[in-house]
């Protein structure tokens, strides 16, 4: 008699290891005719568990390739990717069950009330019809749309949209969430509403991966980013040591009482002191990677030739100078 093969068993990263998300060399090209399109190539990542993590880059960097594969509905061409513990190619089932998704097209039900939404997400997902419809109340009335609980999905506004969509997202309280461009579309407070949501899930603990091209929701949200240009990872740190270490300068501009040709001359003649050094009248502008004790100089300068400061600013690098400085080119979204 055959004996049944043994069922496969996926790999899985131990339950309280800290990682929620691994990709080793996660390539995808697509076909297009004889050629490909490279999307991504080669994404080493690691997400921790209870990390807010952002995915930036602009339109076409690769971002929701990205999200495809971790969510397994796009099929790496080459690498590996586990998700809550989970390896996506071995187990996508196993992973399915334990994430949300949030894409960017409105994918409600229009034919169905806000809360049959939720709840037949919930009962998809075994939930007893009782505790679905349960969850679904909890879930409306946490992101403030109870009152929105009877009404038909196409009467919502986009920003309550994204809100339901989340909403559904958790329903099976999903270990990491994902939300591809929660905010595209939607008006500038219902942004801000999903932004105090998203952020309110991450300090009750949720795993959550985010793509923007949005830098300002980069800075605002994500404990961490994967800049992605081209497809390619350019860098992958918290905002403050991506602009820190990404070689943007710092702007350091003073403005005296009068023309300022002499502190600029003697700046520049600071033995390892600042290079560029530009005069406009009063006014003396350095960019510098080194900004510490620059300010200093100018002012001590300013005293030597007889000149009062009017005005003294220093500009960090912002992540768009960063993003600038990575890539070689302005930011586009
Ligand atoms: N199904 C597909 N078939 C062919 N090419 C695709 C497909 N999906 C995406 N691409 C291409 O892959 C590249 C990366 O696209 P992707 O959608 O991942 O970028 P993105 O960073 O998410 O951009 P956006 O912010 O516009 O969504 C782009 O050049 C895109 O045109």
């Amino acid at each position: 008699m055959k004996t049944a093969p043994a069922p496969y068993q996926p790999p899985v990263i131990p339950a309280d290891d800290a990682t929620a998300i691994r990709t080793e060399g996660l390539r995808k090209v697509y076909r297009r005719g004889q050629d490909g399109l490279v999307a991504l190539e080669g994404l080493n990542l690691t997400v921790g568990r209870g990390e807010f993590f952002g995915l930036l880059g602009t339109n076409g960097a690769g971002k929701s390739t990205t999200i495809g594969m971790l969510t397994t509905l796009v099929t790496p061409t080459a690498g590996s990717a586990w998700v809550a513990g989970r390896e996506v190619g071995a187990d996508p089932v196993g992973v399915k069950s334990r994430i949300g998704v949030v894409p960017q097209a409105n994918t409600l039900d229009r034919a169905l009330s806000v809360r049959d939404n939720l709840a037949f997400r919930g009962r998809y997902f075994g939930m007893s019809a009782s505790a679905a419809r349960r969850r679904a109340l909890e879930l409306l009335e946490q992101f403030a749309l109870a009152d929105k609980a009877g009404a038909r999905a196409h009467q919502l506004s986009g920003g309550q949209a994204r809100r339901v969509m989340i909403g559904r997202a958790l329903m099976h309280l999903p270990e990491v969430l994902f939300l591809d461009e929660p905010t595209a579309g939607v008006d500038p407070q219902a942004r801000e509403d999903l932004w105090r949501i998203i952020g309110s899930l991450h300090e009750a603990g949720q795993t959550v991966v985010l793509t923007t091209h949005h830098l300002d929701e980069a800075e605002a949200l994500c404990r961490r980013l994967a800049v992605i240009d081209h497809g390619r990872l350019l860098a992958c740190d918290t905002p403050e040591a991506i602009k820190a270490t990404s070689g943007a300068q710092t702007v350091i501009t003073v403005r005296y009482d009068a023309a300022a040709h002499a502190v600029g001359d003697a700046v520049r003649r600071i033995p390892g002191g600042p290079h560029d050094v530009a005069v406009d009248g009063p006014t003396v502008r350095v960019r510098t990677t080194r900004p510490d004790g620059v300010l200093g100089h100018l002012l001590r300068e300013a005293g030597a030739a007889g000149l009062t400061v009017r005005d003294a600013a220093t500009t960090p690098p912002s992540l768009q100078t960063a993003f600038l400085t990575l890539t070689g080119r302005d930011y586009q979204p």
